[in-house]
């Protein structure tokens, strides 16, 4: 059995872990889930749980393959247009997992950026794809909302970035406080963008005047 590389490494927020090599142990959660149906008081031999292991061994390993993918090789492409002025994505949909309880939590996420001097952009396909490499790992809110953000400054030099997620938790509204459709609202703003004026732009862009 492999542990995972990256086990014991400084996660800070800043500098996600480099991206995890080799496969998912498909057999390895196959063996947990049937221990938890077991637990729970379950037959896992029983015919409708008998693919069961082997599914959510599947569904996870797509729930989790942003723990093996690069950004800097997704944002390697990158063109050089001449737009000096904010560059916005909204309504970005998501779906990641809550680290503490490893049920979803999903919603919109917004990202915005100033490009360098430059104009040096990216294509708009790679920033909903930048928030599902880091969506797609055990995650709490407010690190991906750093993460997107931090990864935006480091591979486009922008003059400025902005992300902000709004999510739901299903460990909030399915268990525990119990309290569905509480949505929780996250930002991280860089350079530029932290300027008041241009800050409370972009905000209203993001947030206002959307479909419900
Ligand atoms: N800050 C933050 N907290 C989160 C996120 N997702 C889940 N949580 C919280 O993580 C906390 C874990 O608290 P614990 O007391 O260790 O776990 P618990 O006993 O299951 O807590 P309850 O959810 O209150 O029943 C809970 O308050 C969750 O609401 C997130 O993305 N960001
Ligand atoms: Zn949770």
């Amino acid at each position: 059995m492999t542990e995972h590389p990256s086990a014991g490494s400084a996660a800070s927020p800043l500098s996600p872990p480099a991206p995890v090599t080799g496969a998912v142990d498909l057999p390895r959660i196959e063996a947990a889930v049937r221990e938890i149906l077991l637990a729970v008081g379950e037959d896992p031999e029983r015919d409708g749980l008998r693919g069961t292991p082997s599914r959510v061994a599947r569904a996870y390993e797509e729930a989790f393959q942003g723990l093996r993918e690069d950004p800097a090789e997704l944002m390697s492409t990158t063109f050089d247009i001449g737009h000096e002025e904010l560059v916005l994505v909204r309504d970005v949909p998501f779906y990641s997992m809550c680290e503490h309880h490893l049920v979803p939590f999903f919603g919109h996420a917004h990202i915005g950026y100033i490009p360098s001097p430059e104009g040096r952009v990216t294509g708009l396909s790679k920033l909903a794809r930048l928030v599902d490499i880091f969506a797609k790992r055990p995650q709490v809110q407010e690190q991906l909302t750093t993460q997107v953000v931090e990864a935006l400054m480091e591979h486009l030099c922008p003059r400025g970035a902005i992300v902000v997620v709004e999510a739901e938790h299903l460990c909030m509204s399915m268990r525990g406080v119990s309290k569905p459709g509480a949505r929780t609202i996250t930002s991280a703003v860089r350079g530029q963008l932290r300027d008041a004026a241009t800050r409370s732009e972009a905000m209203s862009l993001m947030l206002h005047g959307r479909p419900n």
